[in-house]
């Protein structure tokens, strides 16, 4: 084992908890964290899974085929682990997102849709018989599918979406079309040359007549040769910001026939068509990723804080005090200010992912007998969570990297992969704005009619909220209160500016067209009083912790209550009872917490327990040798394997000659 770096290990020796503790408390046990270390050795210590060269110096299509190859063992390996028995959901999750998916592919999985979105829409979309015919194949990938919905002309407005599946009753089947450029199929992932099915969300015409979109599974591709399919005309969608290797790509049909049973029928069965109950059951897959997808934000920041904590501890930098030694980074306040909320701030999705994952499994347990009430508010929360989740961590892995100065500009610090990977979140599975707004439209009816609120969960904090006007206390009860109150009268000031537009003769579309920045900011809010609500509740529900760990959780929620007001503070001023003295207090409480935390931030976060090669980062190993590897990294660099490189010869000494 490398030697430790003098910093990290003093820093190590002042921690007031046991780590070990905590890392179980988030694992869910002792026996979780040993799974999970089972996993990782399963997966990370297979020679086969680790590349040559460093991604980032491969070519567009040696990425693709280096991703495509070490997909092929994920799952193969996933498959072992279902058959010895040693399956469940945390495999999946844990290689198709969140730690270990993006540490053996840092550019993104062009096999994921199959599990995230083909097998789920299969199994929530499907009957009895067409899950019979397809989930073998599917689970045994014999088949791999992704999931094609979106086209170059709309991803948010899926009624608009332009493919066209008509029925023809003489060969009973139904002919695929793409009438326009628009209409083609564009972005899934995968689609481009890795899988060989798709689920495709089209038009369903019978008799001339449109019954809105439906999902369709289609072959793209001969099982054998991998040729596309006649009548198919498929490609790659081309370079993206991050995600590289995730063969995005575009989709056309030209009267592609496929059997009238290829139209998934669960909600249809006799056969014939018949309008499901709610047409919204057919946006299903969509609210299963929202949902898994805030537990990826989560695994991002801690990676992220990881690297970039245990790099500030390393890191030395300026004069605090003339003539005393140069401190470590992390000893500016400035600098603990970009750390520590975001350390707060994993634990707060962590929780909050959780509670969403235990309301989606009932909800979608009661959508199975037929009972549609709850669909609403998970839909509701899901929107938010996944849009303020998102867009948190991409903003959390931007600060960190710049945290990091210079060295997280590198690609060797791992921080601009991450920060690719979570900057799409922000708009794949739903744009935030969008989904902000989908949040929204259900608090606007709530608040409209509260007959019911006080079975609602997420939402019956809206009843009286209104007037908390609590005055200011050092309590995250205190701050909750706030939120809440600030949450609500958002809600109500954006309802009374679209009944006052409306009366002055607007259509209701189109005033809330005009509210609808103060309604994204009313969803917002309430997501904020969500994710502190489960915070504070998750932390005072922990009964047999010992006290040192009861401390530290404390003081982050605390950090995350007190981080979360001070972004509020315009909001705390206008809606709730706070002074400027209470901000002032509020400002002094949050410099208390970073310097409470600042012992235990090392400790922290190796309570994530994350692997070195989870974390990717020269910056970020356990061992804090950041310098030595950072120039281990740079040797790597195809450049430095010749003295000379040829463009001398070829471009740089004519030049030099001829400006002599
Ligand atoms: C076997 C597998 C086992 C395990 C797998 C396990 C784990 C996986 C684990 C980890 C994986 C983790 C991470 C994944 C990692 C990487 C992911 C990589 C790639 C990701 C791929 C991304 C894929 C995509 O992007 S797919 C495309 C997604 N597209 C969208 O999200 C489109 C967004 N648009 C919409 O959702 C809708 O169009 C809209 C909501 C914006 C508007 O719809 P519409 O116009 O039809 O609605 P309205 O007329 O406005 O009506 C609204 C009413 O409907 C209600 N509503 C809307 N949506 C829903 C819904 N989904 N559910 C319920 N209700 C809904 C709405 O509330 C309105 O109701 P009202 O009563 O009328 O008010
Ligand atoms: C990395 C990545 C992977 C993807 N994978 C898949 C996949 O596997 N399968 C698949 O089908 N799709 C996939 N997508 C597509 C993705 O789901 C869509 O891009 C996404 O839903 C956003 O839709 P859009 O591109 O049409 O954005 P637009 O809707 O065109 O958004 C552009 C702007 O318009 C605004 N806007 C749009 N509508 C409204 C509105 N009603 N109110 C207010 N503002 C509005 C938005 O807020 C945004 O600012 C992927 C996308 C990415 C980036």
């Amino acid at each position: 084992m490398a030697k430790i770096n003098e910093d990290l290990l003093k820093e190590r020796k002042k921690c007031s908890f046991n780590t070990a503790e905590l890392t179980h408390l988030l694992d869910g046990g002792k026996d979780k964290t040993l799974e999970r270390h089972s996993r990782e050795h399963f997966f990370l210590d297979d020679p086969e899974l680790r590349s040559k060269i460093p991604l980032e110096y491969l070519s567009h299509k040696e990425k693709y085929e280096e991703a495509v190859r070490k997909s092929c063992i994920l799952f193969r390996k996933v498959q072992e682990l279902q058959e010895a028995g040693k399956g469940g959901i945390e495999n999946f999750r844990e290689i198709l997102g969140g730690q270990l998916g993006s540490a053996i592919l840092k550019d993104g999985n062009p096999l994921t849709l199959h599990y995230v979105m083909f097998i789920p829409t299969i199994t929530g979309q499907g009957d009895f018989e067409q899950q019979a015919e397809w989930m073998h194949k599917a689970w045994t990938c014999s088949i791999i599918g992704t999931y094609a919905q979106t086209e170059l002309g709309h991803g948010t407005f899926i009624r608009g979406l332009e493919t066209t599946a008509t029925y023809d009753p003489k060969t009973e089947e139904f002919v695929l079309n793409s009438p326009t450029l628009t209409s083609y199929k564009w972005w899934p992932g995968g689609l481009g040359h890795s899988a060989n099915f798709a689920i495709v969300v089209a038009q369903l015409y019978t008799q001339g007549k449109c019954h809105g979109i439906h999902p369709f599974i289609v072959q793209l591709r001969d099982e054998e040769t991998h040729m596309p399919m006649k009548g198919i005309k498929i490609g790659e969608i081309g370079c993206k910001l991050g995600m590289n290797s995730t063969n995005n790509g575009y989709l056309g049909f030209e009267n592609y026939r496929i059997p009238r049973t290829n139209l998934l029928m669960k909600n249809n069965k006799d056969g014939t068509y018949v309008k499901s109950p709610s047409s919204k059951l057919t946006y299903g897959t969509m609210i299963f990723v929202r949902v898994v997808l805030v537990q990826d934000c989560a695994s991002y920041m801690k990676k992220a804080v990881t690297i970039a904590t245990r790099y500030s501890a390393v890191r030395h930098q300026s004069e605090m005090k003339p003539n005393c030694p140069e401190p470590q980074i992390i000893d500016y306040v400035t600098q603990q200010y970009k750390l520590f909320p975001y350390i707060a701030m994993s634990f707060a999705f962590q929780y909050s992912a959780s509670w969403l994952w235990d309301i989606y499994n009932n909800v979608t347990g009661e959508l199975e007998s037929g009972q549609l009430e709850n669909l609403p508010e998970l839909h509701a929360l899901a929107c938010c969570l996944k849009a303020v989740g998102t867009a948190d961590c991409a903003a959390g892995v931007e600060t960190l990297r710049l945290a990091c100065g210079g060295h997280g500009y590198m690609t060797a610090s791992n921080l601009p992969s991450t920060y690719g990977l979570a900057t799409a979140m922000c708009t794949y599975e739903g744009e935030n704005t969008v989904l902000l707004l989908q949040t929204a439209r259900y608090l606007i009816k709530i608040w409209q009619n509260k007959k019911n609120i006080q079975n609602l969960p997420t939402v019956r904090y809206l009843d009286n909220a209104l007037f908390n006007n609590r005055s200011y206390e050092k309590s995250v009860s205190w701050i909750l209160s706030a939120l809440q109150q600030v949450a609500a009268a958002k809600i109500d000031l954006a309802n009374k500016h679209i009944n006052d537009r409306v009366r002055q003769g607007k259509a209701y579309e189109d005033a809330w067209n005009e509210t609808s920045i103060e309604l994204v900011a009313a969803a917002d809010a309430h997501c904020r009083t969500f994710l502190l609500d489960i915070f504070n509740l998750t932390v005072n529900n922990f009964q047999s912790i010992s006290p040192e760990l009861k401390a530290v959780l404390t003081d982050l929620l605390e950090l995350y209550a007190v981080h979360t007001a001070i972004r509020m503070t315009g909001d705390l001023l206008r809606f709730t009872n706070t002074i400027g003295k209470d901000v002032e207090a509020l400002q002094l409480w949050l410099e208390e917490l970073l310097a409470k935390i600042r012992p235990n931030a090392i400790g922290i976060v190796d309570s994530f327990d994350i692997r070195d090669e989870v974390l990717g980062s020269a910056l970020g190993a356990y061992d804090g040798n950041v310098y030595e590897r950072l120039f281990a990294e740079a040797q790597k660099s195809p450049l430095n394997h010749e003295p000379v490189n040829k463009s001398f010869g070829l471009y740089l000494k004519p030049f030099l000659k001829n400006n002599l």
